[in-house]
């Protein structure tokens, strides 16, 4: 199983270097990878496995945070409902997305950054994301809330991008245009 000292820190390449698209249908090894990927999120939300392993909680991990330069997801989040978004992709797209944004009022944090950064990030409200699945099917997911929050938080570390790069560094805190906290 995959534990913390398979995530690579801040500062470390992979985590700025935009990842290969995964060449389908995918090999065993990429299907293993992120099926260990679902299970590292899923195992760092049981308090049990949480204590047992030393994992910090998380919803979302993406393949460059375990150095394996590939276009490849895990989300395990639920929304305000209670709905269950859990999946693992190989090569997620954002293919449209709302004008209206939305951001975490406590701020984002990221299994690859040790210390905490203060901050709004801005995100889009809605998103619309194409991806194939462990199992090979194209899906196509309308996503808002927590889980659009989370998709583009680790469609981000794809292309090399982190989470404090969308924080305004004159006013982090900064109002933001069009958008929504949420709750
Ligand atoms: C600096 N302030 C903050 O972190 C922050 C502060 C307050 C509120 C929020 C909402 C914040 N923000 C934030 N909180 C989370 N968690 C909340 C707790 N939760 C969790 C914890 C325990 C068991 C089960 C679970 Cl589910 C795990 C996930 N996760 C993310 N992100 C950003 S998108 C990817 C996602 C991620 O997985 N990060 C590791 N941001
Ligand atoms: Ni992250």
């Amino acid at each position: 199983m995959l534990t913390m000292d398979d995530i690579v820190r801040d500062g470390h390449p992979s985590l700025r270097k935009p990842a290969d698209e995964v060449i389908l249908p995918a090999s065993d090894e990429d299907k293993e990878i992120l099926n260990k990927m679902l299970e590292f999120v899923k195992n760092s939300q049981n308090p049990e496995l949480a204590e047992k392993f030393g994992l910090r909680p998380g919803i979302g991990l993406a393949a460059p945070q375990i150095n394996v330069s590939k276009r490849m997801i895990a989300v395990h989040v639920h929304d305000d409902k209670g709905n269950l978004y859990s999946y693992a992709l190989f090569n997620p797209k954002i293919i449209s997305h709302s004008i209206e944004r939305a951001y975490l009022p406590g701020g984002e944090g990221c299994l690859s950054v040790d210390e905490q950064i203060p901050g709004y990030v801005p995100r889009y409200a809605r998103i619309t994301v194409t991806a194939t699945n462990v199992d090979g099917e194209k899906i196509k997911l309308r996503l808002k809330g927590l889980p659009a929050i989370v998709f583009q938080h680790e469609i981000d570390h794809l292309n090399g991008v982190m989470f404090y790069d969308h924080i305004n560094k004159e006013d982090p805190f900064a109002e933001i245009q069009d958008a929504n906290p949420l709750s």
